[in-house]
């Protein structure tokens, strides 16, 4: 089945084929490491890790890189305010952030390039820049020439001279033209630093994600993700960079790019202090409902945060989950096709509301399933259904039972008070059984009677 992706550049959904089919190269614009990351700052993760397993299907080779930015004057800033070392800082919220990322269910991407460990990259390609006439050198600092680049302004749709005439308060003094951006700043002493022929200084933002994609996926790549709102300046500058630097070949062949996560209708952001750090979600709620949720609008389009939100993610997967327990007697194998339609959706430029719909059916169907053939086709389906979108990865006992805040579950606890229900019942104790589930309801246990005994699971929410 063909992959169409919508592509920022053309404005147009278009059928995906990569340069190499054996190759296929993609990067993620990471986050910058100076604190917790909110939901919002997930959603793209969340959305292209779904790509990334949709491509995999597809193409035996695919090499997915997700940057990390550990020189920041943000994170400069935090560390000041600290007194500490940056590597202090980004070195503890980089690996915060690979927990939140794993928690969420997202794969590791294959490489996970450090802006740091490549500054011999970064200066090597601001030194082409020069070299070629898109970039100058003025008071220790490098600037890139927009008016050397022609196709300036092409992704985000802005008229060049636009950008240029542009309200900028104040220009310094050092820029040829207001719009020129830094390639490389000079640091005081007590900043980070790194030699250069410029003198002692830092990389710009955008050019890190230039020369890392560079080094790990070559001058061509297949897609660039990012959220919209990095698409004008940073995905901009990125394109000038990469293709100026490489004598005007393509950089990036698709371009995508995720709507903003919202709160109460305006974009989640820090700046903004509306934000839902995930750090602070997953003590509250199952992991996996967070997952949901951000898989829950197209990615394209804005998608609002609420609790409501995630109350009827909860009750989505306990329905699904509901299902998969009733099979749980129902063996299948590990390696799962993907059911058709689910499939279907996706290729449709990761059409995950649809994708979703299709897997309520599954589930629908596997409710009705009633003969051992048809129980096994419709668990194979569901959890196919599952596999690519990264959801239903639990056991479904370990769903029903995972404590869904601070709590602690003591289980032992629960199924002797569940025996002692059971022996009340039998001999006809009705009180102490109705006593015991009252209990039960106080430490937030739900129980259920049903055909196969008495099953429990946390009240979540
Ligand atoms: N509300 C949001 N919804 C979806 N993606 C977001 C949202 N906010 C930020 N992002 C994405 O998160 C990534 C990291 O963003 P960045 O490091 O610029 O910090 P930030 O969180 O955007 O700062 P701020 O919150 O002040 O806007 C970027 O890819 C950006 O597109
Ligand atoms: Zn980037």
């Amino acid at each position: 089945m063909p992959i169409s992706l919508h592509n920022s550049l053309t404005r147009r959904v278009e059928p995906f084929a990569p340069l190499d089919p054996n190759r296929v190269t993609m990067y993620l614009c990471g986050p910058t490491v100076y604190n917790y990351v909110h939901i919002g700052n997930a959603r793209g993760p969340v959305v292209f890790d779904v790509l990334v397993r949709l491509l995999r299907r597809h193409y035996p080779h695919v090499v997915y890189a997700r940057n990390i930015t550990d020189v920041d004057d943000k994170i400069n800033a935090a560390a000041q305010q600290l007194g500490v070392g940056i590597e202090s800082i980004t070195g503890r919220y980089a690996e915060a952030y690979r927990e939140d990322m794993a928690a969420l269910g997202i794969a590791p991407p294959d490489v996970e390039p450090h802006a740091t460990t490549h500054i011999p990259q970064i200066i090597a390609m601001i030194e082409r820049l020069i070299a070629s006439g898109h970039a100058y050198a003025a008071e220790g600092h490098v600037l890139f020439e927009v008016e050397s680049f022609s196709a300036y302004g092409a992704l985000s749709g802005r008229d060049p001279d636009e950008l240029l005439a542009g309200a900028r308060v104040e220009v310094a003094p050092y820029k040829k033209n207001p719009g020129d951006f830094v390639l490389w700043k000079p640091s005081t002493p007590e900043l980070p630093g790194w030699d250069s022929p410029w003198g002692r200084g830092r990389p710009g933002w955008h050019i890190e994600c230039s020369a890392m994609s560079e080094a790990h996926l070559g001058e061509t790549i297949d897609i660039h993700a990012g959220g919209v709102d990095l698409q004008f300046p940073h995905h901009e500058n990125e394109i000038a960079q990469s293709t100026c630097a490489h004598g005007g070949k393509v950089f990036a062949r698709f371009w995508l790019h995720n709507g903003m996560l919202t709160f109460s209708g305006r974009k989640m952001s820090k700046s903004l202090g509306n934000v839902m750090l995930v750090h602070e979600l997953l003590k509250a709620h199952p992991p996996e409902a967070l997952r949901l949720l951000l898989l829950r609008g197209h990615y394209r389009q804005p998608l609002d945060w609420s609790e409501a939100a995630v109350a009827q993610s909860i009750s989505t997967l306990d329905g699904w989950y509901r299902v998969l327990r009733d099979l749980a007697d129902i063996a299948v194998d590990n390696d799962l096709p993907v059911p058709e339609a689910v499939e279907a959706a996706l290729c449709d430029d990761l059409n995950t509301p649809q994708a979703l719909a299709e897997l309520s059916q599954l589930a629908d169907q596997a409710r009705q399933a009633s003969d051992a053939e048809a129980r096994r086709a419709a668990k194979a389906a569901l959890l196919g259904a599952g596999a690519i979108l990264g959801l239903l990865q639990q056991d479904p006992e370990t769903w029903f039972k995972q404590a869904s805040g601070a709590t602690e579950i003591d289980e032992a606890r629960i199924e002797a008070l569940l025996e002692e229900r059971r022996a009340a019942r039998a001999s006809r104790d009705f009180k102490r059984a109705d006593e015991i589930r009252d209990e039960l309801t106080t430490m937030g246990i739900v129980i259920e009677d049903g055909a196969q005994g008495t099953r429990w699971s946390v009240a979540k929410g």
